[in-house]
């Protein structure tokens, strides 16, 4: 089955965190496109976060990962865009509920709050993770604004 492919960002904050998580996915066989930011110099996770939001809602990746020091940021930046639905997370179980009831497009985690492994966890969970839809769907529908 064709996996989906994936976008991701980081502020420096992020950087390691990111750059581990994509050779994960690129290691499991999902096209990966890595957004930055690519070293440890302060950045500004606005920037990577609308860069995210705006390739995924335009289609380029079916789902991104955000990653900033405590994934607040940047998933703030990212929601700013209404075809975005970023669930920050920090347990495999909300990354699942994050999918399964709310659609969500993009996973976001903070590097500074979360170990690796549980990072990894939830991003293979939020992956895993089909959306149900029901009144799930209505619900989603009104966070656009569609009747
Ligand atoms: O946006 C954040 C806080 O909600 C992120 O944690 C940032 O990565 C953080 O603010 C960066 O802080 P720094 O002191 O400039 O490294």
């Amino acid at each position: 089955m064709t996996k989906p492919s994936i976008a991701m960002a980081a502020d420096h904050a992020g950087v390691t965190l990111k750059n581990m998580l994509a050779d994960h996915l690129r290691h499991a066989g999902y096209p990966v496109e890595d957004l930055g930011t690519h070293d440890g110099e302060s950045v500004d996770y606005p920037d990577y976060g609308r860069a995210l939001a705006d390739h995924v809602a335009t289609g380029k990746a079916q789902f991104g990962v955000a990653v900033c020091g405590s994934g607040i940021g940047i998933s703030i930046a990212a929601n700013r865009n209404p075809a975005v639905r970023a669930a920050l997370v920090s347990t495999a179980e909300a990354a699942e509920l994050a999918r399964q009831h709310n659609d969500a497009n993009i996973l976001a985690l903070g590097a500074r709050l979360i170990d690796s492994e549980t990072a990894r966890a939830c991003l293979d969970r939020f992956l895993a993770t089909a959306f149900e839809g029901g009144r799930h769907a209505r619900r989603v529908d009104k966070l656009t604004g569609t009747p």
